[in-house]
C-alpha cells in the first residue's frame, strides 16, 4: 500500500479557524466516533482545548459494539473525563449532555451565561449533534460581538451555544491509525483507494463479521474474500465476471452504515499505555 500524506493544507486552515474560534468558547463539547474513542481525538490539540475538552461525547454508538463502549466509558470516568453516549442520527442520549454540564458548571459565577462550542474531526457527527442540542425549545440570541458575522449563539437550558463546528484536523499517528479513520470515512477515498481498504477491512475484520469459519468457508487468497461478497451481492459484469469494484465500494459502504454489525475498532488501552488492538495490512 503507498505511503499515506496526512496532514493537506486544507487541515492546517483548519486549525487556525479552530484557534480563533476557542477564545470566545468557555465549555468545549469535543465528539469523538464511538468505535474509534482515541483515535479520533487530536492529542496535539490539547493545550488548545484549554488542555481538555469539558465534555466527550462518543457518538454514532448505534454501530459500535455497545459492551466496547460501555469499557471505555469507565476507562474514561476513570481518567476523570465527562462523557457521555449518544446518537446523532436519532438523538439518543443527548439529552444527558445537561445534567452533566450543569453537575459540571453548577455554582460558577459569571457574568454572562457560559458558552459552549462543538468541536471534532471530519465527518464525526458535528452538525447532527449541534442540530440536535440546539434543537426546538432554543432561542437565537442574534450576534453577538466576537462572533464571526452571521454565525449566532442560541440559548438553551441557561447556556449559549455557538451554531458552528469547529473542525479539528485528525491526528494520524501511524498507518494503523490511518486506516482505521479511513475506515470510518474520515479520511477520503483520494488516500486510500476503495479497494484496498476493502481488502484490509475483509482481512481484519472478515471473520468478526462474517463468521466465515464457522461455516467452513475457506479463502485462499484475500480477493477472494472480495470476490465472496461481490457475488454474495449479485455484482456480477456482462459475461458473469464478478464486479470486485462495485463489491469493494458496496462493502464499505455497508459497513459505515452498519449494516454489517456493530463493531468496535479500538479498545481500551490497558494500563501501560499500549495498544489492546492492531491491524494487519492485506497482502496483494
Ligand atoms: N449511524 C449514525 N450516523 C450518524 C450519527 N451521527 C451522525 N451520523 C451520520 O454521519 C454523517 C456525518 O454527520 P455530520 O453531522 O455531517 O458530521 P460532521 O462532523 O458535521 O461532518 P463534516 O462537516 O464533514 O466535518 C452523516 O451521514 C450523519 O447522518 C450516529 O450517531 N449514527
Amino acid at each position: 500500500m503507498q505511503t499515506i500524506h496526512w496532514y493537506p493544507g486544507h487541515m492546517a486552515k483548519a486549525k487556525r479557524q479552530l484557534t480563533d474560534l476557542i477564545q470566545y468558547l468557555d465549555i468545549i463539547i469535543e465528539i469523538r466516533d464511538a468505535r474509534l474513542p482515541l483515535i479520533s481525538h487530536n492529542q496535539d490539540l490539547e493545550p488548545l482545548l484549554k488542555k481538555r475538552p469539558n465534555l466527550v461525547l462518543l457518538n454514532k454508538t448505534d454501530l459500535a459494539d455497545p459492551e466496547v463502549t460501555g469499557r471505555w466509558s469507565d476507562w474514561f470516568a476513570g481518567k476523570g473525563v465527562s462523557v457521555v453516549q449518544v446518537n446523532g442520527r436519532n438523538g439518543q442520549g443527548v439529552q444527558a449532555i445537561w445534567p452533566k454540564l450543569t453537575q459540571q458548571f453548577a455554582g460558577k459565577q459569571t457574568p454572562r451565561a457560559l458558552r459552549i462550542g462543538v468541536v471534532g474531526i471530519p465527518n464525526v457527527g458535528k452538525s447532527s449533534i449541534l442540530n440536535r442540542i440546539t434543537g426546538s425549545g432554543s432561542a437565537k440570541t442574534g450576534n453577538l460581538p466576537g462572533v464571526t458575522r452571521g454565525k449566532q449563539w442560541i440559548k438553551r437550558n441557561g447556556f449559549e451555544i455557538l451554531d458552528m463546528p469547529g473542525l479539528l484536523p485528525p491526528k494520524i499517528n501511524n498507518q494503523e491509525d490511518g486506516i482505521k479513520l479511513a475506515l470510518i470515512g474520515t479520511i477520503r477515498e483520494e488516500i486510500i483507494p476503495t479497494y484496498d481498504l476493502a481488502l484490509v477491512l475483509l482481512e481484519n475484520y472478515g471473520e468478526q463479521l462474517f463468521g466465515w469459519s464457522k461455516e467452513r468457508i475457506v479463502f485462499e487468497h484475500i480477493e477472494e474474500k472480495l470476490q465472496w461478497y461481490a457475488k454474495k451481492r449479485g455484482f456480477l459484469l456482462k459475461g458473469g465476471a464478478i464486479d470486485l469494484n462495485r463489491g469493494a465500494s458496496a462493502l464499505l459502504n455497508d459497513f459505515r452504515n452498519g449494516q454489517l454489525g456493530r463493531i468496535s475498532l479500538e479498545l481500551p488501552p490497558l494500563d501501560s499505555g499500549a495498544e489492546s488492538s492492531s491491524i494487519a495490512p492485506a497482502p496483494r
